[in-house]
């Protein structure tokens, strides 16, 4: 038997003692400034556009150094995510802060490359200054059941990656049912995923509540079958505060507190921060012109 076939047997039991998503996910009361700061301390702040260029991410690196300014009491975002080309944009100019430097690689968002050009861009884009990689599973191949493949090109990317944390994107829209969420979480933690994240942005539907509670629960097995702690990342349509406090509370709820830090949580997104920025400055009754 193959090794990923293995692999999910022995995790299989697992999934069928999986508590069935709950009716609804109660977030009243959770909007504290508290938690509002610390959502957008989670946030991968994104800009991937077929329209970015140097000169574009370079002014939207400059406005998270000026944001250090402009709002001493707030937390920086976990990361600025971008796609590879500008990873020396982001070493350049957000040298000075402590904001992760994301890149989009491996023939992101479809994954349909060369193993070997997957790795080169890796690598090429970690020379350039990205300290965090975030790759899309080959679906297509995942989907025929080709687990194999999928688990060889992740670890085979990892092993490029020295320290540098690697997010694995499950494309969870893409993914069809419940066990094909869990099958792929568990497959990318296996090979060597330090995150696991929903989708790329790219696609719908993106990130859901549903998804992200099959993805936590695979997480906590995990966990307890091999000691090791892996992140989580939901991307994709999050734009809301609601949005980003139903996944909150999932991850508090099924992972605990200990998951409530941005080395193990993240929320990949473009829009959401300026919407969260309002929703803090209404609460402060002060006002907010969009930032972003
Ligand atoms: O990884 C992050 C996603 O690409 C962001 O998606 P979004 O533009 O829908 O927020």
């Amino acid at each position: 038997m193959e090794q990923s076939e293995q692999l999910l047997e022995k995790y299989e039991k697992d999934f069928q003692a999986m508590p069935e998503f709950p009716e609804s996910i109660d977030i009243k009361g959770l909007d504290t400034e508290d938690n509002l700061k610390r959502i957008f301390s989670f946030i991968d702040l994104t800009t991937l556009n077929t329209t970015d260029s140097a000169n574009s991410v370079q002014e939207f690196c400059d406005k998270l150094v000026s944001f250090k300014k402009d709002f001493p009491d707030m937390p920086l975002v976990g990361a600025v995510c971008v796609y590879p080309v500008f990873a020396s944009v982001l070493k350049t100019r957000l040298g000075s802060l402590n904001v992760n430097r994301a890149v989009v690689s491996a023939g992101f968002p479809s994954s349909q490359t060369f193993l070997d050009l997957k790795v080169l861009e890796t690598k090429k884009a970690l020379d350039m200054g990205a300290n965090e990689i975030d790759i899309v599973i080959s679906v297509g191949e995942f989907l025929e059941g080709n687990h194999e493949f999928v688990m060889q090109e992740i670890s085979t990317i990892k092993s490029v990656m020295g320290e540098a944390h690697l997010k694995v994107i499950l494309e969870t829209g893409a993914l069809d049912s419940p066990q094909n969420i869990w099958e792929a979480s568990i497959i990318a933690m296996e090979a060597g995923a330090d995150f696991i994240k929903t989708s790329t942005g790219k696609m719908n539907p993106a990130a859901t509540p549903e998804a992200v509670w099959v993805m936590v629960h695979a997480i906590k097995a995990f966990q307890k079958a091999t000691g090791k702690t892996i992140g989580l990342k939901p991307a994709g349509g999050i734009s809301t505060t609601d949005d980003a406090l139903v996944y909150l509370k999932i991850v508090n709820d099924v992972l605990g507190e200990e998951w409530l830090t941005s080395e193990r949580f993240r929320i990949g997104a473009s829009r959401l921060a300026n919407n969260l920025l309002a929703d803090l400055a209404e609460k402060q009754g002060k006002p907010f012109e969009k930032y972003f």
